[in-house]
């Protein structure tokens, strides 16, 4: 099976501190994975050197199979046509509608404007968000905003989509809709995920593979049921998942 993600031996320095050290993940096309831990455990690190926004202090990173050491320019925004971003809230641009924030990803491409109408329309209905089309961000609630950050990561169809902070502005009860979305376009779009968050409750979702880290180091690496035991008998675990054994 092709792989989506690979991370070997990489470690990043930010402001002349070790902020990851020793990172060995990878997922198959199509894979789940959640990425756990406390606050500064160096999640949104790890996202953004998977996106190709940062470059790891060193190590390797592969994504949809492609080290991203060896890319061009050009390549480079070939790949990240095929990933999908939802980061940290408040994305949105403030003046723009909601529609004409979803087009964003959608500019570079050649597509009609009858094709970029109906993809629009697809993933608004997918999250909830009809008749929301011309409204302003700032008239939405925080939940909304996260769904159109959301529908914005997905309208281009993309292969990997990665959600750094996957409660982050949803309720619990919202969070497990979109999860159920979401499980809908791995199974018939292979999608493959990366989700980021400081507890467990993400797992309800379905995450069958789970990476604990913790000041910037590989904490757990196993199946959700692995965890769950290893909870058990690890104090270490115990405390960074709920901050206190
Ligand atoms: N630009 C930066 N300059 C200096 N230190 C940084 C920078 N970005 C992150 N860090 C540090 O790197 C560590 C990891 O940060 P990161 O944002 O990846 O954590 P996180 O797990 O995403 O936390 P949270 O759950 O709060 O978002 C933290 O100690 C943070 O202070």
């Amino acid at each position: 099976m092709s792989e989506s993600l690979a991370l070997e031996g990489v470690y990043q320095h930010v402001g002349g501190r070790l902020a990851l050290a020793d990172i060995d993940i990878s997922l198959p096309q199509g894979g789940w994975l959640l990425i756990c831990g406390p606050n500064g455990a160096g999640k949104s690190l790890l996202t953004r050197l998977i996106l190709g926004l940062d470059r790891p202090s060193a190590g390797r990173v592969r994504v949809l199979g492609q080290d991203l050491d060896e890319l061009g320019e050009a390549a480079m925004v070939r790949l990240r046509g095929a990933l999908g971003a939802v980061l940290q809230r408040g994305s949105l641009l403030a003046d723009y509608t909601v529609l004409e924030n979803l087009l964003l990803p959608l500019r570079t491409l050649a597509m009609s404007r009858d094709d970029m109408a109906r993809a629009a329309r697809l993933v608004m209905t997918l999250l909830g968000l009809d008749g929301l089309e011309n409204h302003l961000p700032r008239s939405l609630s925080l939940g909304q905003q996260r769904r159109v950050e959301l529908a914005r990561a997905l309208i281009h169809r993309p292969r990997l989509l990665i959600w750094d902070g996957l409660s982050d502005g949803l309720d619990p009860g919202v969070a497990r809709e979109t999860l159920a979305v979401l499980r809908q376009l791995r199974t018939n779009q292979n999608l493959s995920l990366i989700a980021t968050d400081n507890g467990l409750d993400a797992l309800a979702g379905g995450a069958e593979r789970v990476v604990v880290l913790e000041r910037g180091q590989i904490l757990f690496d196993g199946t959700a049921p692995a965890l769950e035991s290893a909870c058990a008998s690890r104090l270490d675990l115990r405390v960074a998942l709920r901050g206190h054994p």
